[in-house]
């Protein structure tokens, strides 16, 4: 694998997801493959998970992580080609990219999307602008559209809980105050499409995402009838996708609660905002997955660092 930027690049859910279970099991069988390897993780926005459990999944390769908050910390990173840079911007992607290519054998880049200019954020100028000019491989740590660690991380987490062979997955929009990205609950779909499970999505009318995403995976616009018989419903606020970047709804009639969730788990990938987007008795109860998936992104991200390393 040269890249790990969509769940696109996944070629076989299934044997990834037994990969990933193996690396859990024994997580330092692999300490050598990453050996005087350098990882560099590159921040424009804010992370917990990501930052902790991608460089922990470095030291298990035994590779050394280095961490940059590319926002306040680096050079403003000018993107634009053929740009007179008599701006606020000091330093164009194709020296930086190249440069940070000289001190890393593989580079991971968060960049969230801008949630005004659909045409910019769907155009995925950072990741892709990271791809041209970077000289070593690239991961896609929370992008304008895919968050494909998380994905991957889900979907093992499913694997691991699901109790009967084909189990109901239901993705739901969840009220927030805030004008989230679409990254999260992109890659849920995408990887979800690729796994055996009967998987349907219900978010409020006019918070349809992306139809070249959701493809022909079933919308609900009624909550209560998608969650029917559900084995695991993953809750996630995003703003509208149609009137983009907009919050036309904090309705908490879809916060999810106890008596929703009947007896399914709950995921989410946090943060998540309590008794905004899902009640304390959910996350205080054995139905929430919240911690295990937490504790997943370490092996999802081993598995792909490995996969890297190993076509480097
Ligand atoms: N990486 C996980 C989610 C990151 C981001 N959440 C947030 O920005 C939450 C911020 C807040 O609750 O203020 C998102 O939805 O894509
Ligand atoms: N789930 C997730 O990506 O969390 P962080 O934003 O804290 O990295």
């Amino acid at each position: 694998m040269k890249h790990y930027t969509s769940i696109y690049d996944i070629d076989n859910i299934n044997s990834w997801i037994e990969e990933a279970k193996a690396i859990k099991t024994n997580p330092f069988k692999h300490i050598q493959l990453g050996k005087n390897k350098t990882l560099g993780l590159l921040f424009f926005n804010s992370s917990l998970r990501t930052r902790l459990s991608t460089q922990k999944a470095a030291l298990n390769l035994g590779m050394n992580p280095i961490v940059m908050n590319v926002s306040g910390d680096a050079w403003g990173i000018e993107f634009g080609d053929g740009t007179v840079m008599n701006g606020s911007t000091a330093e164009h992607i194709k020296e930086a990219a190249a440069v940070v290519s000289q001190y890393c054998d593989v580079i991971a880049v968060r960049a969230f999307p801008t949630l005004k200019n659909k045409a910019k954020d769907e155009s995925e100028q950072v990741m892709n602008a990271f791809k041209k000019y970077a000289s070593v491989p690239i991961v896609n740590m929370e992008s304008a559209t895919g968050h494909p660690l998380q994905g991957l991380t889900d979907a093992l987490t499913i694997s691991e809980y699901a109790k009967v062979t084909k189990p109901k997955v239901v993705l739901s929009w969840a009220p927030h105050i805030k004008a989230l990205p679409h990254a999260v609950a992109n890659s849920f779909i995408q990887a979800m499409q690729k796994m055996d499970v009967e998987f349907v999505i219900t978010n409020p009318e006019g918070y349809d995402l992306n139809p070249e995403i959701t493809k022909n995976t079933p919308i609900y616009h009624n909550q209560e009838e998608a969650f029917k018989n559900a084995d695991f419903v993953y809750a996630k606020n995003w703003s509208s996708y149609e009137d983009y970047g907009k919050v036309n709804k904090t309705d908490s009639n879809w916060m999810i609660t106890k008596a929703k969730l009947g007896g399914a788990k709950f995921m989410h990938c946090l943060p998540v905002r309590r008794n905004v987007v899902v009640e304390d008795a959910v996350l205080d109860s054995d139905s929430s997955l919240v911690i295990e998936q937490a504790n997943n992104r370490t092996y999802a991200a081993q598995l792909v660092l490995k996969k890297l390393l190993e076509d480097l």
